[in-house]
């Protein structure tokens, strides 16, 4: 595997893919890379000639109060593991390579950003937009996949490619899962011990409200005020959001019914955590 950190080498190394007709497959990540990041690797290696992982801890989507100066990273380990599941080229620019004028770019997301994370980290979605539009600007991948975790990065990602007429194929990965239930992530380190302990209500409240739905369940409030009770019980996170919404619209409903998202968001001491569902209702 090749580290690249330049844009100009990157992008002669993927004009001569392009000449020999190989597709190339992108996995944008910001490091620290965990079984969720990896499961993205193994099928784009498997759907791909190239494979291509982005490592960029991008300052544009986190707000001031937010946890870019923490956010963990640790390269040597990202290179191995990314190594391990044969991604071809890891790439890794710095800010100053990405945003030479940082000032002049931007991006406004307006829709499927009004709630969940793009309500409590406003801005987020406009940063997202602009490096992944620069990564796929950069990569030309055929195929770029992402993790439902992030469903709603999904859902903005999705209208941005429909919308900019990216000629690239979105891959939505399942969330991949510690064995008691509670979503991989990066930010998972910075729990406390009894906070890792407490998080597995997360899931086990989304599991809740879909056990409540197959039940006969259709009003949101009630199952969101069943989720809200177990998380206040159960940890000592401060709940940022519990939602139910059409997905991938992501618009509030009046009864459960069809494509829908049960999407919650606890800060914890060090650590905020977003988990989802997206079940057929
Ligand atoms: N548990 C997971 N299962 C599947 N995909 C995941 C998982 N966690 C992250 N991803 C996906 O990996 C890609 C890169 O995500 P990112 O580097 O932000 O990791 P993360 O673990 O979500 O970090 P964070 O701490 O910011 O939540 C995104 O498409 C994200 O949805
Ligand atoms: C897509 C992404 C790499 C853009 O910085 C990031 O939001 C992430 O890791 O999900
Ligand atoms: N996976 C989401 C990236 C972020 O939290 O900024």
């Amino acid at each position: 595997m090749k580290k690249v950190t330049s844009i100009k080498e990157m992008q002669k190394i993927i004009k001569d893919f392009q000449r020999e007709g190989r597709s190339i497959g992108l996995i944008p990540t910001m490091g620290y890379l965990h079984e969720g990041h990896l499961t993205l690797a193994k099928k784009a290696r498997l759907e791909n000639d190239i494979v291509v992982m982005s490592v960029f801890v991008n300052p544009l989507q986190f707000g001031e109060e937010e946890d870019l100066a923490t956010y963990p990273r640790d390269l040597e380990r990202d290179m191995e593991l990314a190594a391990e599941v044969k991604v071809d080229y890891l790439f890794h620019p710095t800010a100053e390579e990405m945003y030479p004028q940082m000032q002049e770019i931007t991006m406004n997301v307006g829709a499927r950003t009004e709630r969940l994370c793009g309500a409590s980290r406003p801005g987020h979605f406009d940063g997202v937009v602009v490096v992944v539009s620069k990564l796929f600007n950069i990569i030309q991948p055929e195929r770029a996949y992402f993790g439902k975790k992030d469903a709603q990065q999904f859902a903005v990602i999705d209208l941005l490619v429909k919308n900019f007429n990216f000629p690239i194929e979105l891959v939505a990965v399942d969330t991949v899962r510690e064995s008691d239930g509670l979503a991989k992530s990066s930010r998972n380190v910075h729990l406390t011990a009894g906070e890792r302990k407490e998080a597995t209500v997360l899931f086990a409240s989304l599991q809740a409200a879909e056990a409540i739905i197959t039940e006969g369940e259709k009003n949101p409030s009630r199952i969101i005020d069943v989720m809200k009770t177990m998380l206040n019980e159960k940890t000592s996170g401060e709940i940022d959001y519990v939602e139910i919404l059409s997905y991938p619209e992501l618009q509030p409903i009046e009864e459960v019914g069809g494509v829908i998202i049960i999407a919650l968001a606890v800060k914890f001491s060090k650590a905020r955590l977003i988990d989802n569902i997206i079940i057929t209702a």
